[in-house]
């Protein structure tokens, strides 16, 4: 028995059902939310694709997904009849407007059914290259204009560059109005992300000290110890700074630095990020270079076992100039964050798999403590680790037991996994598949919020790509980066935080 309102009766095409991201991310996570009981009580999932399958090969490959990739683990596969009767395949050639008269007679076939007109939402996990197609031919079916119901989710990458992107959104707004569009950062569903506003803005202890005043810097890392992982078509025409700054570090920087929102209205709190995003000091071009560091990694070692050089990958131009590393010196002009710089770094194959957060605070303005008992003395911090740890911890000075007055830098501890289990935390396509068929767009970028994000990085992308480097590859397999990101922020009398494994 469900204590919580379920979505509204919906149909979910998914463009791309035979695809990648469908098969490890979206049918585990609905499923996941069918075991929750969080899915409509009357929904049906189609899967769209060129590929031909039977209902029941269908079938067989989804729940293979689930086995493999869901956070369960497929343990409550027992329940897969009661939901894949419910899903779909049709085979279809997306580029073929003729095509697109199933999509109509399913919906038409559903209502009927359920008595009751349905959400209708169309996933679109393809390449970026069809969207434009997919979304032009949708536009012609009589569904799109249903603003209450019908609406569209757009994967990543949303567009190629600023220009790109403002195409995009053009052409969508042709179609669709902004509130039936869902442009999906998966980083935003994830929990720990979500937990930054609750840290925020649900305790009167932190913001008085999070600004100017009290924060020396911040730094943000996202690193991966993967590599391409058979990606390479698609990261060779994006790098690391488009793959990941201008989308999920920029709109974790938004969460830590934006003002308070007054209320969870979804245009509230976006009004509020893309504030932040529009108060990032531009790029001059000429000094790109001493804010901004890209890399690439080398051929070498992963814990005994060879790794290719990123340009030996499948896909990879063997001269490639993409980045797998970037290091960005953000400075954000507002009355909270003047002066304060938050350093930001994302890569490929690096030494640990980490996404944190570090706020680092202002010395205390007078040491009164005996010279010898501060040797050990560090600065306060606050440390938010995303994933693959979920914690959150402050760092203090405290009295080392003993006669003398020794102190010692300790930590207090929020552990999500210790405080509330591991097993039950949603996914993050959990929660945005969710919100989707709730209607609620709090966690989706708005077409400004995009543009903005792309407005930020631009001066750094067209610099990189007018000038190409000549050191590449400039850092091996299992480090933290090259060199001159260390060198960049050790400009500034700061080191890179590298937190324990
Ligand atoms: N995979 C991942 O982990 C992630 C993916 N994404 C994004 O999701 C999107 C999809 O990625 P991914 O699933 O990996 O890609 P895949 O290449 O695995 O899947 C592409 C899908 O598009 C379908 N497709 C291609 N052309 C047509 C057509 N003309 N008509 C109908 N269907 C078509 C393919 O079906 P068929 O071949 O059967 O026609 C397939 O289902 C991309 O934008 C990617 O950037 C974002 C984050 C993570
Ligand atoms: O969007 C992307 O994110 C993944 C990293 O996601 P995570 O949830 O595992 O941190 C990254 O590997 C990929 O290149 C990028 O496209």
């Amino acid at each position: 028995m469900t204590n919580h309102k379920r979505p509204p009766a919906s149909v979910l095409f998914i463009f791309g059902g035979s695809g990648d991201l469908n098969y490890r991310k979206l049918t585990p996570a609905l499923y996941n939310l069918f075991l929750d009981d969080y899915m409509p009580e009357k929904f049906e999932i189609a899967g769209i694709g060129r590929s031909a399958y039977t209902i029941d090969a269908y079938h067989e490959h989804l729940k293979d997904g689930i086995t493999k990739f869901s956070r369960r683990k497929g343990e409550e596969n027992g329940h897969w009849d009661n939901f894949s009767k419910n899903v779909t395949y049709l085979q279809m050639d997306a580029e073929d407007q003729t095509a697109y008269s199933v999509i109509t007679d399913l919906v038409k076939a559903k209502e009927a059914e359920w008595g009751v007109h349905p959400n209708v939402i169309f996933y679109l996990a393809v390449a970026p290259q069809l969207v434009p197609a997919i979304a032009t031919k949708l536009g012609s079916l009589n569904l799109c204009s249903d603003k209450a119901c019908t609406r569209i989710v757009i994967e990543k990458p949303f567009g190629h560059d600023l220009q790109s992107a403002h195409d995009l959104n053009t052409l969508l707004g042709r179609m669709f109005s902004e509130e039936q569009i869902y442009r999906i950062d998966h980083y935003l569903g994830k929990e720990t992300v979500q937990n930054i506003i609750a840290l925020r803005f649900a305790n009167a202890l932190f913001e008085p000290v999070w600004n100017r005043n009290f924060i020396d810097h911040i730094q943000i890392t996202a690193s991966e110890t993967v590599g391409l992982e058979g990606r390479g078509g698609y990261y060779e025409n994006s790098g690391a700074l488009r793959d990941m700054v201008q989308n999920h570090i920029l709109q974790i920087l938004c969460m830590v630095a934006m003002e308070a929102p007054v209320s969870f209205d979804a245009n509230e709190i976006r009004n509020k990020k893309v504030d932040v995003l529009n108060a990032i000091r531009p790029f001059a071009k000429e000094k790109v270079h001493e804010n901004a560091v890209r890399g690439q990694y080398s051929k070498g070692w992963r814990e005994g076992k060879p790794v290719p050089g990123y340009r030996e990958e499948k896909g990879v131009n063997p001269e490639s100039a993409t980045d797998t590393y970037a290091a960005v010196k953000f400075f954000i002009d507002n009355w909270r964050w003047q002066g304060v710089p938050i350093y930001v770094r994302t890569g490929k194959h690096l030494h640990q798999k980490a996404t944190n957060i570090t706020l680092q605070f202002r010395p205390a303005p007078h040491f009164a403590f005996p010279a010898e008992s501060g040797e050990t003395w560090r600065p306060n911090r606050l440390t938010i680790s995303i994933q693959p740890e979920m914690d959150i911890r402050l760092r203090f000075q405290a009295k080392r037991p003993g006669q003398s007055m020794m102190l010692e830098p300790v930590e207090m501890v929020f552990n999500f996994d210790a405080q509330f289990g591991d097993q039950h935390a949603p996914e993050a396509y959990e929660t945005l598949l969710l919100d989707v068929m709730e209607g609620d767009a709090t966690l989706f970028m708005r077409a400004d919020q995009v543009e903005a994000a792309w407005k930020v990085v631009m001066p750094i992308l067209e610099t990189w790509e007018n000038r190409p480097p000549v050191d590449f590859p400039n850092y091996a397999p299992d480090s933290w980066g090259p060199e001159e990101a260390d060198a960049m922020i050790a400009r500034d009398n700061h080191s890179w935080i590298n937190l324990p494994k």
